[in-house]
């Protein structure tokens, strides 16, 4: 009876979206999910009183109930930022080499400095999540800047304070060690410069962070650098992808081990696969612009969901296998007639260290040239994870052989949960 009652209390609460395992659970169907203590199960169905449809980094099945309980309590709200781990991966040089070695990336940077350098005399920076200080060096050595705020708040703005000495800027740029949602600094600043971006745009949401750090501490018509942001999409084939982790379980070594392939899906195909090398070849038709985000009048709020539209025109024949995703920032000038400099991560730009993300269907389809594709995405911000988000693209292909004919398609891509 008292079983009963708990199952009554559960249903009718909000189901609460995430579950932690209170034991390891292996599955003996290949319908259920296996899962180990600690785990954290998104519970998708309350399925009967005693399975639940749950997902684990997005593989699904059927769990037991009474091997997870609600993750609700207080410490699991305070991981929703996860900056720990996320500070932490900073601190250590992995990143920051990456970063550094990034020629495009780097250059830019340094490129957006240099043509403003007039306009930057006298003028007070933040370099926001400055790393290693790249950004506040370049500023001070190749500029004259009255001030710049060297912004950090990984271990690394230790050895940033260093650089800065070792570099002759230490009357121009201070290090500020700490987020800068918790940092007093001297005053307001002209311009806010800062490299935010992460896969997909905005994965780690940092965005978040630079916006408030716009509206505590820029001036009143203040340059935020980069000025504007956009997410390109573009549909493309992705044989080798494809062969390499679904073809193959065809025949390995001459076994049929094919009944494997579509675990291999859900495997390798339900997430999205950053930094994919794309060759521009691989494009089927031209890439559009599903997003711009202009980062004066951005707000914090409408990070939550972000929607794009979308229309491609099959230019060449070819294998549908998914979407292919990648940003570009853009730098106003200073001065309203200097140009608009802008970093481009797509496939027909200088390779950077972001490369691009692969979205891979469930199943390919071919295409021909003259279809069209035309759909929408939705970037929806994870609620508890405040770093995370879901990517869903809904999409509709028109054949010109038959014009009746028309294919739709959907699927949802969690980054990460
Ligand atoms: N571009 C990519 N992918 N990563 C972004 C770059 C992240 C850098 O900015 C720092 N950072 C991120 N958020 C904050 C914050 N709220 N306050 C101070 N520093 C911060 C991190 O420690 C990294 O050094």
């Amino acid at each position: 009876v008292i079983m009963e009652e708990v199952d009554e209390d559960l249903k009718k609460c909000q189901p609460v979206e995430d579950f932690v395992g209170v034991a390891d659970f292996c599955a003996t169907e290949d319908n259920q999910l296996s899962f180990t203590t600690g785990d954290r199960l998104r519970v998708h169905d309350r399925t009967s009183p005693e399975w639940w449809w749950a997902e684990l980094y997005g593989l699904f099945g059927y769990v037991p109930s009474s091997y997870v309980r609600p993750c609700i309590d207080e410490e699991d709200v305070d991981d929703a930022w996860q900056d720990e781990e996320y500070f932490g991966s900073y601190g250590s040089l992995k990143l920051h080499l990456e970063m550094l070695s990034d020629k495009p990336r780097t250059e830019t940077y340094r490129e957006v400095v240099l043509s403003n350098r007039h306009c930057l005399e006298g003028r007070v920076v933040m370099d926001l999540g400055c790393g290693t200080g790249i950004i506040s060096l370049f500023c001070a050595r190749l500029a004259e800047p009255a001030a710049v705020y060297a912004v950090e708040a990984s271990p690394m703005a230790d050895q940033t304070r260093e650089l800065v000495t070792r570099n002759g800027c230490q009357s121009v740029v201070s290090v500020f060690k700490g987020r800068v949602e918790e940092l007093a600094l001297p005053g307001k600043v002209d311009v806010l410069v800062s490299e935010w971006m992460g896969n997909c745009l905005l994965f780690e949401f940092m965005v978040e962070s630079v916006l408030l750090a716009r509206d505590r501490w820029l001036k009143e018509g203040g340059m935020m650098w980069p000025s504007s942001a956009a997410l390109s999409l573009v549909p493309c084939q992705a044989e080798e992808e494809y062969r390499r982790k679904i073809v193959f379980w065809e025949k390995p070594y001459g076994l049929d081990f094919s009944c494997l392939k579509s675990l291999a899906q859900k495997e390798f195909f339900s997430k999205p696969k950053f930094s994919h090398e794309m060759k521009p070849e691989d494009c089927l038709s031209a890439p559009c612009d599903v997003l711009t985000l202009d980062m004066h009048s951005l707000q914090i709020p409408d990070l939550e969901k972000l929607k794009g539209e979308f229309c491609f025109r099959v230019e060449k024949s070819g294998t549908f296998h998914g979407f292919a995703a990648w940003f570009s920032v853009q730098f106003q000038s200073l001065d309203e007639v200097g140009p608009t400099l802008e970093l481009n991560t797509g496939p027909h730009h200088p390779l950077t260290h972001w490369k691009q993300t692969l979205l891979m269907l469930d199943s390919p389809v071919f295409l021909h040239q003259g279809d069209s594709l035309s759909g929408m995405i939705l970037l929806h911000r994870n609620p508890v994870w405040r770093r995370h988000m879901t990517l869903s693209l809904h999409w509709t292909i028109r054949s010109t052989q038959d014009s009746e004919a028309c294919k739709t398609g959907q699927k949802s891509f969690p980054m990460w949960r």
